[in-house]
This record gives structure tokens, sequence and C-alpha cells, in this order.
């Protein structure tokens, strides 16, 4: 927990490692609604800790420094964490706007026995943080300024420092150009790929797996240092309707992305989630763009693929729900990359933590595989790099264990000149190398696009 209120300072920040019996100390925040100011001035600076996370529906905040940071590791993850959170959300004093209340944000990563190695260093197997201060805009409530201080009177302070800050800095976000692309590098070879496929197909075929997610990593050497947020602004352009995230450690790599996939959000009873699994191309005309559709949206293997993404996600959320409805299966066009889309939503039957929720539905066999077990342990012995955050939930929750998460895809760690992407494909009997191999590639141009000089 920090205790140095930054006499001049506008940054608060708490060391990773500190003590969390500190953390029970009371916390006060304090908000009020600000003009239209620029989101990108909050995280501008990559050697601090920050955050950004913007929801297709429309909710966006981005937020720097630490008032509370909650951290876990091993299988009891998600409960380790809910107990930290209560006691950090029942210390802390707010009385503001619904809208601008503080929230934690973080992620995990895909296994839960992660132990941070580069690119992947700062980041915990489950790792969230209450930030300093935070802007939130949504469309009906405006923009709003919120800080988390350790007295009224700090608190008070902070307010002033940063409405000052944001209001005398720029309102736009600029989109800039892509630091520059040097060189590529694959994890994976062309051949080394097609024997992780015939090793889980012969998987598949004798040992009772049925499906199974295999990604690969792409590291790239860049002509400068990526600016995160200038990058997700280009990434909000081309695809509006993705989540868009960045994770900042302190000194340390950002984690990023525009995911089309949510995981889960819950709001009080209501929780809302998805199967997004089968992907094909999108066509350069119209013709042969909706041709590419028919053809995934009749072909027998997605559809195959899908419903069991759709059928795991039914049996997880089953014993937790009062209702289950399973909406129709539908295309989902994103600027490169088209997918087979059920959205899914249901009423608890009584009230759970959003962790309780992320916890059951990761990993949804879209990004791990069926059965979980025997996926997982065909993943963990055919990568060669390390998944470290890549295809786990990322994501927000509040005080009421209210909270939205989304499947952490079509993104990249980046650290100095370099960054690395991830991007994976579902395999089932029949998968050829090659057609998976084409797909992988369609995962990580939105972030490649980007990377470029252009
Ligand atoms: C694994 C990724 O994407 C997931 C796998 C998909 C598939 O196998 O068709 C489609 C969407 C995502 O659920 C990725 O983007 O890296």
């Amino acid at each position: 927990m920090d205790r140095t209120s930054g006499e001049g300072q506008l940054t608060a920040e708490s060391p990773a490692d500190s003590n969390p019996d500190e953390q029970a100390n009371d916390l006060v925040a304090r908000s009020r609604a600000v003009g239209d100011v620029s989101f990108a001035a909050v995280v501008d600076d990559a050697e601090l800790p920050r955050i950004l996370w913007a929801a297709p529906d429309g909710l966006e905040i981005a937020g720097q420094g630490i008032a509370a940071h909650i951290t876990a590791t091993g299988p009891d993850r998600f409960d380790r964490l809910q107990a930290q959170a209560k006691q950090v959300f029942d210390t802390l004093e707010y009385h503001g706007s619904t809208v601008a209340r503080p929230r934690a944000f973080g992620g995990f990563s895909f296994h839960d026995g992660h132990e941070p190695t580069p690119p992947w260093t700062g980041f915990a197997a489950a790792s969230f943080v209450v930030p300093r201060a935070f802007v939130t805009r949504t469309e009906r409530d405006g923009v709003w300024l919120t800080v988390v201080s350790d007295s009224v009177d700090e608190a008070d302070d902070r307010l002033e420092r940063w409405d000052d800050r944001l209001t005398e800095g720029p309102t736009m976000c600029s989109s800039g150009t892509g630091p520059g692309v040097v060189s590529t590098h694959r994890t994976t070879s062309p051949s080394a790929w097609a024997s992780q496929i015939e090793h889980a197909l012969d998987r598949i075929e004798n040992d009772r797996l049925v499906k199974v997610v295999l990604a690969q990593a792409l590291s790239v050497d860049l002509e400068a240092p990526v600016d995160v947020p200038e990058t997700l602004e280009r990434l909000r352009r081309r695809y509006p309707n993705c989540y868009r995230f960045l994770v900042g450690q302190r000194d340390g790599g950002t984690f990023f992305g525009a995911p089309p996939e949510r995981l889960v959000s819950k709001h009080g009873a209501d929780v809302e989630t998805e199967a997004l699994a089968g992907s094909a191309p999108r066509g350069e005309t119209p013709e042969s763009d909706d041709e590419y559709a028919d053809r995934m949206f009749d072909d027998e293997k997605l559809q195959h693929e899908h419903d069991l993404v759709v059928r795991a996600i039914r049996e997880q959320l089953d014993s937790l729900a009062r209702e289950l409805t399973i909406d129709d299966r539908r295309i989902r066009k994103l600027a490169t990359i088209q997918h087979l889309q059920t959205p899914i939503t249901a009423t608890l039957e009584r009230d759970r933590h959003v962790l309780e929720l992320v916890e059951a539905l990761h990993p949804t066999p879209a990004v791990g595989g069926v059965p979980p077990d025997r996926a997982w342990e065909t993943i963990r012995e055919t990568e060669t790099f390390d998944r470290g955050w890549y295809a786990a939930p990322i994501g927000w929750f509040d005080g009421d264990g209210d909270g939205e998460f989304a499947v952490g895809l079509r993104s990249a760690v980046a650290s100095g000149d370099t960054a690395t992407l991830f991007a994976g494909n579902g395999i089932v009997a029949d998968s050829d190398p090659d057609e998976e191999w084409e797909e992988v590639e369609l995962k990580f141009r939105p972030i490649l696009d980007e990377l470029r000089d252009r």
C-alpha cells in the first residue's frame, strides 16, 4: 500500500511486493464529473503502472498508480483473490456516482501455476490493481475522474491536482502510426506446427481428446518502442466492436490487445457470455465475403468445434443459473477475420462474485479444449512458449462482485523495442495443418498490422 502521499506528485504507487496485511488500511475514494479529457494522458507514461479498459458497450476506463494490489497464484488463486478483494473493498470508503466507483483491474495467466519469465516479467498468475487515479466514460454518464487515497484530505487534494492536469491537457487521443517492424520471428516453424497438429490429432484419435486449441508466439523487433495508447486508438477505429485493454507493469512490459470475445459479464443476477469459435477470412468483395461466411456457417467440422464451446459453457453455467438462454448461432465479422458466434445469457440462481464465474468458465474450449484436463495437458506438452496472460481472463470487478472479463486474444506484450504476439486455433479430428496455419496468421494481423509503420 502506498504510504507516500506524494507531495507535488500525481502518481502514487505501491510496490508490487507490498505487505498484504497493510491492505486492510482504509482507503478513501472521491470522484467528480469532468469535461472531455484525453484518456491517453492518464496512461501515456510507460514507466508507471497503468490500466486501460474499453468494452463494446461503451464503458471506457483509464487509470494510473496503485492504491491496492491484489495478487495470488496456484489452483486456488480465484478464491484467494476474492478474499483479498473483500478486504480491500470493505475498508474503502466511497459515496460518489456509481459509474465512477473504484474497481479492480487486471487479469490472470492462462495456466494457474504460471511463473513469470520474459516477456511476462511482472505478470503474476493473478494480479489486480485499484488505481490511484482513473477516468471513466460512458455515453450515458459522461466523463468522471476518481482518485483513491489514504485519507480524506489527501483524496481531496489529489482530485484537484488531477482535475487541473486533465483539464489542461489535450482532449483528443492521437492515433499516430506504428513504430515499424524490423523483423519477425515465429516460435513455431511450419514443420514444427505440422508435427504439433499431428500429435494433437493422434491424441484425438487414440486418447479421448476431442478438441485442443494450440497457439504460437510471434516475436517482433521494432524500430522504436510501441506507443500502446496510440496503438489502441488505431485498434478502436479498425475494430470498433471489440474490447480494448492495456495492463502496464512498472518498469516492465505492457500487455495489450483488442479481443473480440467476452468471457463473462455479471451485473447483479444477470450474466452474459458467448461462444466464439470457428474462423474464416474476410472476402475481398461482398460476394466472396458472404461465400466465406456461408461456407463457415455450413461447415460440419466448424459447427462441431463451435458446439463443443456452447456445450461446455452451458454445462458450467447450468448449476449456477436459474435460467439460461442460448441464442441462435450467427456470424461475427471483424475487419480481418470472421467467426461463428452464439450469445449466451443467464440469470443466477443466487448472488455470486464474478470471479466465481470466471473460474467456472476459464478456459472455455474456444481457447483450451475438451475435455479440459486432457486439453490442458496437450497444450503444456506441445507449446514451446509461455502463454502468460494470453487467452486468459482480463477485465475488472467491483466491491459488489459485479464485473466484466474479456478473453485476452488478439494481443501482445510489448517491452522496449520488442513485442510478442500470440494467436491460436482450435484443433479437432480432420484439422489440416496448412489451414490452421493460415488461420493463425489471420489472428496475428490485428496487432501486427498496427505495429507496421503505415
Ligand atoms: C485462439 C484464438 O481465437 C479463438 C479461437 C477461434 C477458432 O479456433 O476459430 C476463434 C475465436 C477465438 O475463440 C486467438 O485469437 O488466438
